[in-house]
């Protein structure tokens, strides 16, 4: 059993946070989890701060698109953060592997390949119980967690330069 609640967290009190625009990018396969997961981040971007018009949400098939979709709003210079929400759940067959592995790398990819923070709120799970666990469940809300970390990259991303 995961020890960390994903939800906890201290208040970021981030500086000139109405300024900022960022994106997210969610995958439409289950839903049930993922929609739970953008649920989480959009509150807590706004608890901390960011504008509600400030915040842009796409759709994407499969987290396998993620990537490209993510990849596009990194490279358009247009956000401080993008992120990027998809829940995968393991089947019968390897699909589960390559489909994790080539969302991993891709949003790996989008961060050494742009300047824009791309963060990784992918639960990749063996059954759909520990994913409902980790949108909003007994675990907290991945969610939350991509959305704290978005701001505290841009943060590093404006005082690093
Ligand atoms: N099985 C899951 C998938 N599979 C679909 C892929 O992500 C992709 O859309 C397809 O291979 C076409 O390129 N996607 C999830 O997000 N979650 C799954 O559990
Ligand atoms: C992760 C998947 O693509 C998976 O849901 C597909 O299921 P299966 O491996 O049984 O075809």
């Amino acid at each position: 059993m995961a020890t960390v609640n994903l939800s906890d967290y201290k208040p970021l009190n981030i500086s000139n946070a109405d300024e900022y625009s960022i994106g997210i990018v969610v995958s439409e396969w289950n839903d049930f989890i993922t929609y739970n997961l953008r649920n989480g981040a959009l509150e807590t971007l706004k608890a901390e701060g960011i504008k509600e018009e400030n915040i842009h949400i796409h759709y994407v098939p499969g987290a396998f698109e993620l990537s490209f979709a993510t990849m596009k709003l990194c490279r358009s210079g247009r956000f401080a953060a993008v992120i990027a929400i998809g829940n995968v759940i393991r089947g019968e067959t390897p699909h589960f592997e390559f489909v994790c592995s080539g969302v991993t790398q891709g949003i790996k990819d989008c961060n050494i390949l742009t300047d824009t923070p791309a963060i990784f709120c992918v639960l990749t799970d063996d059954n759909k119980e520990q994913s409902i666990a980790r949108s909003g469940g007994s675990l907290g809300n991945k969610g939350v967690e991509a959305a704290v970390t978005a701001l505290k990259m841009i943060d590093f991303n404006k005082n690093s330069n």
